[in-house]
């Protein structure tokens, strides 16, 4: 199934379970029509049964004459039976919903994974992606139940109207004028509700993330120790009432107001039916028809009260469902985002960036401020500076993360923009600051470094061996295939730089040809970061890396230091020439060494 960019609607309730499940869409569609038709006939039949009956107690007419009608209403019950909801006709209900998860949400999927990380990053965005993804299967599944039921509560309304009326044509009007106001008030109920599905989903996605704290093994540590617990429940349950509360007004408020509606329906039909005896005494109704019409009034009472009400309050919801789907479907997206990175690498001499300046999307401030500066093949630079300077924020411009940027980023004199996601993803690997602890197995958690050689054993075993963990991985009983985290039973842990390392492996493996290392050492000891340093030189003699680190010892290895200062680079040089000049990399390296003396 595919997502389109246009305007989702009503019809859309309908047309994406029959797009899944053509057949079990038409069956439960054909059941529903029966089972509500049947009613219609019931009343019909009931009051020539009823008049029948009281002939042939009267001596008037014989037995035999009854029996058809007997028969048919016997049918005409078991049909109402055989069909309700929760019986036959739920069969292709469960099967809609089925086909629904299979298709519509793997479409959904397909649309998430391939939005631009832009779009992901926004927190706006994601509300609308979390009410997207909860449950659509399901919601789905009841948006068409409660439409082919409005559908057929429609046809039995009027069915039922139309007799009525042709029997006492002002009782049918009254009836047909008291159920307008019930429609309109469950139109507004329906949207206010939705509404207020929107308005708590931040404080929704609040607490759900302060009960992953509260409860996940992630934060398990720093929870022990700080015993924060009371203080974050505190929070949690804040947010959680905030959004119980809003939710519980709307549906109180609406509840009333239905309800009271109901009330003054119901009401009425006791009135219809003291109102009826009159003509029944004339003679102007038969005594079945009276039975049967009243009988078929309550019914249609509650379904113009309560059914109705609940239909439309339902289906509204289902409508601003699909608005949310409009929006979700025109969200910007990347055709080529799930392409793997081509093979055979994008290599390059140059990689300059001519006055580049950027603003995180939503954001007012500018992060990069006209940023100059020129990447040669081969060489290893150092990016360096005060926290929030933005130097993690010119990597996700070279991997192409943002591309909404003022002037040039350009590789080889052409224009990254102009090279296809494949080239661009094969351009560069990266370890992130706060890069990814997949709990799978270790060789896994390093393959996913290269997805075009994911069973390349040789090249996982030397990454291992690069950054220095042979003895952690080939101590344990399942080697490189043991599991890592407290999701598997057997599951090792690492301990914080090993995690790092193993991330280090996973760029490793990646054949790009630049290197980006966002404070890859943060995690090491000393010894350690030395040795990591002394086995990267080597590896890296081919490649071109890029170093952002705090820890200035690092950098003198670097052909290039870049001192990057509020958006803009303030100084470059080597480790000597930055020295010598004295300024903010010479009174930072100082600040450090310091330390040591
Ligand atoms: N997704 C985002 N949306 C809006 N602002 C952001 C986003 N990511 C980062 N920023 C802001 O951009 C600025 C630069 O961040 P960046 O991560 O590039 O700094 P940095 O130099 O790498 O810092 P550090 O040394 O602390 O890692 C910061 O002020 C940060 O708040």
């Amino acid at each position: 199934m595919i997502l389109q960019q246009k305007k989702y609607g009503l019809i859309d309730l309908i047309l994406i379970p029959i797009q899944c499940a053509p057949v079990a869409a038409t069956i439960g569609f054909i059941m529903s029509l029966i089972k509500n038709g049947a009613p219609i006939l019931q009343v019909l039949v009931t009051a020539k049964f009823i008049d029948l009956a009281i002939s042939v107690v009267q001596g008037q007419t014989d037995i035999a004459t009854v029996l058809p009608y007997l028969l048919a209403v016997v049918i005409l019950v078991g049909v109402d039976w055989i069909f309700s909801p929760w019986q036959l006709a739920g069969l292709p209900m469960v099967w809609i919903q089925t086909k629904i998860a299979e298709k519509f949400r793997s479409a959904i999927t397909e649309k998430k994974a391939k939005l631009q990380y832009s779009s992901v990053e926004n927190s706006e965005t994601w509300d609308l992606v979390e009410r997207i993804s909860d449950k659509p299967e399901e919601k789905l599944k009841d948006a068409f139940e409660i439409f082919i039921s409005l559908i057929t509560i429609i046809i039995k309304v009027v069915g039922l109207i139309f007799i009525l009326a042709s029997q006492v044509w002002w009782a049918a009007v009254i009836l047909f004028i008291t159920t307008i106001p019930i429609f309109l008030m469950s139109v507004k109920s329906g949207k206010a509700q939705y509404q207020s599905v929107r308005d708590t989903s931040k404080l929704k996605r609040n607490y759900k993330y302060l009960s992953e704290i509260l409860t996940g093994r992630e934060a398990v540590n720093e929870r022990a120790v700080f015993e924060y617990g009371t203080k974050l429940n505190e929070t949690w349950h804040e947010h959680y009432e905030t959004a119980r509360k809003i939710q519980l007004k709307t549906r109180l408020k609406w509840y009333i107001r239905e309800t009271s509606g109901g009330l003054i329906t119901s009401l009425f039909t006791i009135i219809v039916t003291i109102v009826l005896l009159k003509p029944t005494v004339d003679g102007l109704l038969t005594i079945g028809m009276f039975m049967s019409l009243t009988n078929s009034f309550r019914s249609l009472a509650f379904i113009a009260s309560w059914q109705l009400n609940f239909s439309i309050r339902k289906l509204v919801g289902s409508i601003e469902m699909m608005n949310d789907l409009t929006v979700f479907c025109a969200l910007q997206q990347s055709e080529d985002a799930t392409v793997k990175p081509s093979p055979a690498p994008l290599t390059f001499d140059s990689i300059v960036f001519d006055n580049v300046r950027f603003s995180y999307p939503g954001a007012n401030s500018e992060i990069l401020k006209g940023i100059h500066f020129t990447i040669e093949s081969g060489k290893h630079y150092a990016f360096v500076g005060a926290n929030g300077a933005g130097k993690t924020t010119i990597t996700k411009l070279i991997t192409g993360l943002y591309n909404g940027y003022s002037g040039n980023i350009l590789v080889n004199g052409k224009r990254l923009t102009d090279y296809s996601e494949a080239e661009i993803k094969s351009l560069s690997a990266v370890v992130y600051q706060d890069f990814a602890r997949y709990q799978i197995t270790i060789k896994d958690n390093i393959a996913l470094g290269n997805v075009n050689a994911l069973n390349n054993d040789d090249l996982i075993h030397s990454a291992i061996t690069t950054v220095g963990l042979e003895q952690a991985i080939y101590n344990l009983p399942h080697n490189i295939n043991s599991y890592l985290g407290k999701l598997n039973q057997d599951g090792v842990d690492l301990s914080g730089g090993q995690w790092q390392r193993l991330a280090m492996a996973r760029a490793i493996v990646n054949p790009a040809p630049l290197l980006i290392l966002d404070e890859p050492t943060a995690a090491l000891d000393p010894v350690s970061e030395s040795k990591i340093y002394e086995e990267f030189e080597k590896l890296s003699a081919n490649r071109t890396t890029i170093f952002i680190s705090h820890r200035l010892g690092s950098t003198k290895l670097a052909d290039k230091i870049f001192v990057i200062d509020d958006g803009t680079i303030a100084e470059e040089g080597t480790h000597d020439e930055l020295i010598a000049r004295n300024q903010i990399y010479a009174t930072m390296y100082e600040s450090q060494r310091g330390w040591y003396q």
